[in-house]
């Protein structure tokens, strides 16, 4: 198959790991016969220095064409005194509305051969590992809602607001379902409907689609007990759904349990086949750029879109399995290192990935 996809580096550690994932599709792609077109493009505070503007039009362009979006991370200390709309951040937040992006998919495993990396307890984790997805709403929320600063009477003051419409819920809420039936057939909705009106309207929303899936259980949750009960059992959880704020943190949260943000990748989906790939940190301004970035995150991220945007599920399976035999060959990234491993930098664990990839 021929497939374009649109890369968008970014900042930080951005260049660092979208490299490393680039080789891996293509690596995957000699394997399996398909030809890639990469078509890079600018993103972020790299875009606003030399553009003026952090989302330009020609990446948009590029994407809306594509089959798939690959992305590494944007923002840092260069561009934090930028206003709102300039910022790298809110770049992001575009990209996502203006392909309407609204399911981010992130899935927690632990692998088995970094089960040291996890700080929780070995019996609450026990054999089996974790294998939980956090279904994050992408468009809408306080992300996205009214916002302002002003000064009223010399008081300096701010607000954002916390908004979503019954059809945003109700199609987030599907996604979440749908891969519940998929998975271990258990739905846990976190809100925070004992204070917020928009969380009531969420719940309410939620409970009705559960009625469509009835072989699906549904529980909810707090978001302050969910926080809690991730690090107390995160065992009780199969699909976890909520908006995009609660999405955005929770699932930072889970990926410590896996030992390592950058262990967490992400797919995210509108109502098409179009997606955006990406991991769940950040551009780690503190390490960019000196060969100590994870690139797992994003390698893993590619796979999603394998699956997600390809439907090609024997070369995402090809991505996963080596990079679980490199784990269990001992090489570890300094986040993930422990006693007794091979420390390696971002371009040698990208290189011993293709490497498997190409034996296996
Ligand atoms: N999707 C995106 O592009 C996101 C961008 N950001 C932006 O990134 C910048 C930095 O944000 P932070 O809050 O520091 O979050 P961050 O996720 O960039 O970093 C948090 C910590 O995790 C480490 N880390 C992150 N990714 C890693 C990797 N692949 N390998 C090893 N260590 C890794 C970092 O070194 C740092 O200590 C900010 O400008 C923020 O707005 C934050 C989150 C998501
Ligand atoms: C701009 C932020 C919402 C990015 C972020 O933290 C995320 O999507 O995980
Ligand atoms: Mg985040």
């Amino acid at each position: 198959m021929q497939y374009t996809v649109t890369v968008l580096p970014g900042d930080g550690i951005g260049p660092d790991i979208i490299r490393e994932a680039v080789q891996v599709v293509e690596r995957v792609g000699r394997k399996f016969g398909h030809h890639f077109t990469f078509e890079e493009r600018l993103i972020g505070g790299v875009a606003y220095d030399q553009t003026g503007e952090p989302l330009p039009q020609s990446t948009l362009n590029s994407a809306l064409h594509s089959d798939a979006v690959l992305l590494g991370a944007v923002g840092g200390p260069k561009w934090d005194g930028l206003k709102g709309e300039e910022r790298p951040e809110a770049a992001l937040l575009g990209i996502r509305k203006a392909l309407n992006l609204f399911a981010n998919i992130r899935p927690a495993k632990i692998y088995r051969s970094l089960r040291d990396a996890c700080p929780l307890r070995p019996d609450i984790i026990g054999e089996d590992g974790l294998d939980i997805v956090v279904i994050r709403e992408l468009t809408g929320g306080i992300y996205f809602g009214p916002r302002k600063r002003e000064i009223r009477d010399g008081v300096e003051m701010a607000y954002d607001t916390m908004l979503y419409n019954e059809n945003e819920i109700r199609r987030i809420a599907h996604v979440a379902f749908q891969s519940a039936r998929k998975r271990n057939h258990l739905v846990t909705n976190v809100d925070k409907a004992n204070v917020l009106e928009v969380s009531r309207l969420w719940r309410k929303v939620v409970m009705e689609v559960a009625k469509e899936y009835p072989d699906v259980t549904l529980n909810h949750l707090y978001v302050d007990n969910a926080a809690m009960q991730l690090v107390r059992d995160p065992k009780q959880f199969d699909v976890i759904v909520t908006g995009n704020c609660f999405g955005d943190i929770l699932s930072d949260e889970a990926s410590q349990i896996t030992g390592s943000i950058g262990m967490l990748p992400s797919a995210s989906m509108g109502e098409g086949a179009l997606g955006m790939f990406e991991p769940i940190h950040g551009s780690a301004p503190d390490i960019a750029g000196q060969d100590k970035a994870n690139p797992i995150a994003t390698i893993l991220s590619a796979a999603m879109m394998f699956t997600y945007s390809f439907g090609k599920l024997e070369e995402a399976a090809c991505i996963e399995k080596a990079v679980d035999e490199v784990l269990e060959a001992g090489y570890r990234t300094a986040d993930i290192w422990s006693e007794g491993c091979t420390l390696v930098g971002t371009r040698q664990m990208g290189q011993l990935i293709c490497e498997r990839i190409e034996a296996i």
